[in-house]
């Protein structure tokens, strides 16, 4: 395909509710929405990246300079490019993968659009839906956490991921545990906020039969995973740690996880997600999709990629409104606790258009 154009936005959505966890409390989604023109078709992508560098070192500023000055001129100036092409194309951009996740979702949407096919058929789907796990952040109290976890319940999600940080994790998991009863599905995600001297104190959510711990140490501490993993018997899963194929085998290999939760922005695109998601598979890892957020854009691609054979835990992969009163395509519902795969070509979604104008907050244009 050749590329004719790419627009980016700057797009800003108000949460439902303020979304704390042990990095701060969001309580808008800064994104970046990335359109590309092809004679064939246009292609819709979502940069991940969020308003400040605390998840990762990427933000929407940041992402939005290095597509305009270094990854889209890329793209502009090759004769033809394709899903495959996108990465060796940016490959001499070190970094920024949540900036060429977004170029690379663009333009796989527009191959598959121009081809009739949908991201589940693109990537190798094997189920036509997905069940819908759901994030809960820290709360002001206990009381609050199991008034919400109630809903999220009562609303049929099939899986309760509890933020927990340093203060906040014994208590509110224990609680949790004991009003929901054993066979709610429970884990909980530290975003990074232990250390390896916590291993006695993080032990002790053994006693809570959760799926997994997500993310205790540093991005960094592989080893310090590998030897809390010795220390705990609920199985560790890392997010932030692993940016890509080579770093999933690397922590594998170091016993620093039993589990892996996929982004695809957050290891460079959906390409490379399946080749994680190949990787654990046949490592016998399981994998889960995470969220960032994301608008409809994402979460369509997300619930697609949910779809392949070893994503066999519930993911991050929720309704639209668990984040945003109005989505800026058709919202994703829960039906039955699960989400519907897009079947339609590509993404299977495209923003709304008044929808998208009321979000966007800046407008940026890039032609050959
Ligand atoms: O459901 C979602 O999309 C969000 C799920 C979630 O908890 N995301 C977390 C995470 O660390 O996984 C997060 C990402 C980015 C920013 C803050 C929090």
């Amino acid at each position: 395909m050749r590329i004719e154009r790419v627009r980016l936005r700057r797009i800003s959505l108000p949460l439902v509710s303020p979304f704390r966890t042990s990095l701060g409390t969001e309580y808008e989604r800064s994104a970046l929405v990335v359109q590309v023109s092809t004679p064939d078709a246009e292609g819709w992508g979502e940069c991940v990246a969020g308003a400040d560098p605390d998840y990762s070192s990427e933000y929407v500023e940041g992402a939005e300079d290095v597509l305009l000055r270094h990854l889209v001129p890329r793209l502009l100036s090759a004769e033809t490019v394709t899903a495959h092409t996108v990465g060796p194309l940016l490959a001499a951009v070190k970094g920024h993968r949540m900036a060429k996740a977004a170029l690379e979702m663009a333009v796989l949407d527009a191959e598959l659009r121009s081809q009739g096919l949908s991201f589940a058929a693109g990537l190798g789907a094997v189920a036509d839906r997905v069940p819908s796990g759901v994030s809960v952040g820290i709360m002001d109290s206990v009381p609050e956490l199991i008034d919400a976890v109630a809903a999220y319940l009562a609303q049929g999600y099939q899986r309760i991921k509890l933020k927990i940080e340093p203060g906040w994790d014994i208590v509110p998991v224990r609680a949790v545990r004991e009003r929901f009863g054993d066979d709610t599905l429970l884990q909980v995600d530290a975003n990074a906020a232990y250390t390896r001297a916590d291993t006695r104190h993080l032990a002790r959510l053994d006693a809570f039969d959760l799926l997994l711990i997500e993310q205790p140490l540093d991005e960094e501490d592989l080893l310090g995973h590998a030897a809390l993993a010795r220390g705990l018997r609920t199985p560790i899963c890392l997010d932030e740690s692993v940016v890509s194929a080579r770093s999933a085998a690397d922590a594998i290999a170091l016993g620093a996880c039993h589990i892996v939760n996929i982004k695809p922005g957050r290891v460079g695109g959906y390409l490379e997600a399946r080749r994680i998601h190949d990787l654990c598979a046949a490592a016998g890892i399981p994998v889960w999709c995470g969220g960032m957020l994301e608008t409809g854009l994402g979460r369509a691609g997300n619930a697609a990629l949910a779809a392949l054979p070893n994503f066999t835990l519930p993911g991050d992969v929720s309704a639209s409104n668990r984040y945003f009163a109005t989505d800026i395509t058709e919202p994703f519902t829960l039906q039955d606790g699960h989400l519907t795969v897009p079947t339609a070509p590509g993404l299977g979604v495209t923003p709304i258009p008044a929808a998208l104008d009321r979000a966007t907050r800046t407008t940026t244009e890039l032609h050959r």
